[in-house]
């Protein structure tokens, strides 16, 4: 059977609540110390590394060392200078605003199926959690055309133009990316045999686009955007609006909020590039907090593997002394064991421990993530 990305992630239950309109906090959306309270956080000055992809000499690292200490460290970095116009990240930015600004009805009329994946609908990993979260989503896989007709019968092009060319622009650079990840580990494309077709050209991977709105919230102090969770791609490009919400968990810092910078774009390690590189490159715990004040726009490309190949830590980062930590697994059979065991899935594909101390970030940080 052909691999779908659709096939292996299904919601267990929506709940359709119009939150632009809501002026108190429901008890459903309100969080508590034990589910994540939000505002938990700790003081943080630093954030994660902001590394120019035409700057091959910054501060006397080059790009590739730079992405490499960035992965090991927090597994999550900003990028400028990528290549994605500025009127591209307005144009998705927009469709986004339009979508979302529309009324309920009209969303519901692409909402997720309950055993689906692409259309409306609110986090699919609500069902790990007792509270609802303060956000809504829009998941495309491929062409946006179908959900997009059945909300603009007459004028879906402009939204399928915007999302058609940002699909193009990301798959792009997400293999630059994962190139230059796989290259600060010394990784070369004669190592990825999945990754190069028969004439040496690079092969492109699978995606999800995720469009994440997260209206202002009348008590954003016991809310939650999305719940901390780790994506499980090889990468995922973020771009988000000038309104700041994205927090990743550091171990001895806590959670870190990442600024937006005009034009920048997030690049988050996923939990299939942690596998890949046998745990070096852990993936990042990270959340999204709301608001008083104001609307936040988020768009993620979840990048992952061509279908049906299988991911393992790779041949030449194994050895006697790091044997492989994770078993062979493809994004599918990955997204499928994510749906059921959310923050175990990794551990849940894991081998062996490790010999040296590593260990999978979320299972000794304490932070409760289901
Ligand atoms: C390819 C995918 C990754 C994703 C599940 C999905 O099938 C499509 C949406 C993705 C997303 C976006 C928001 C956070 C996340 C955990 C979720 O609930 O849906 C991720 C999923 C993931 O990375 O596991
Ligand atoms: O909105 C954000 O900043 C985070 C979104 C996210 O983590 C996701 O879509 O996977
Ligand atoms: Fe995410």
């Amino acid at each position: 059977m052909p691999f779908r990305i659709s096939d292996s992630f299904r919601t267990h239950s929506q709940k359709h609540l119009d939150l632009n309109s809501i002026k108190e906090l429901p008890e459903s959306h309100a969080w508590t110390s034990s589910n994540d309270y939000p505002s938990e956080n700790s003081c943080n000055f630093e954030s994660i590394p902001v590394i120019d992809l035409n700057n091959n000499n910054h501060n006397n690292i080059n790009v590739l060392e730079h992405i490499g200490q960035a992965c090991k460290k927090w597994g999550a970095f900003q990028i400028i200078n990528h290549n994605i116009s500025e009127r591209l990240l307005q144009d998705i930015e927009l469709a986004g605003k339009n979508l979302f600004s529309l009324p309920m009805q009209q969303k519901l009329k692409a909402a997720r199926s309950p055993d689906g994946v692409t259309g409306y609908g609110v986090a699919r990993i609500s069902s790990f959690f007792s509270k609802l979260m303060w956000s809504e989503g829009f998941t495309i896989v491929g062409s946006p055309l179908e959900h997009a007709r059945q909300i603009w019968p007459q004028d879906y092009k402009k939204f399928c133009d915007a999302i058609e060319e940002y699909e193009r622009e990301m798959e792009k650079l997400a293999g630059r990316l994962m190139w230059l990840m796989l290259g600060s580990l010394g990784i070369t494309k004669e190592d990825v045999n999945w990754a190069v077709g028969p004439k040496g050209e690079s092969k492109g991977g699978s995606a999800a686009l995720q469009l994440n709105s997260y209206p202002a919230c009348p008590d954003p102090d016991r809310a939650m955007g999305l719940a901390a969770h780790t994506d499980s791609t090889i990468l995922t490009i973020l771009h988000q609006n000038n309104t700041s919400g994205l927090q990743v968990f550091k171990e001895g810092s806590g959670w870190v909020t990442v600024p937006p910078f005009l034009g920048a774009l997030v690049v988050n390690v996923g939990d299939l590039l942690h596998i890949l590189s046998n745990g070096s490159y852990p993936s990042v715990l990270h959340r999204a907090v709301v608001n008083r004040t104001r609307h936040r726009l988020s768009v993620a490309y979840l990048y992952g593997p061509p279908s049906g190949v299988k991911i393992s830590p790779l041949a030449k980062l194994v050895d006697q002394r790091h044997p492989p930590l994770y078993r062979a697994i493809t994004w599918s059979e990955y997204l499928g064991t994510k749906a059921k065991h959310f923050d175990k899935a990794l551990s849940s594909v894991r081998l062996c421990a490790p010999l040296t101390g590593f260990a999978d970030a979320k299972d000794h940080n304490g932070v409760q993530v289901g």
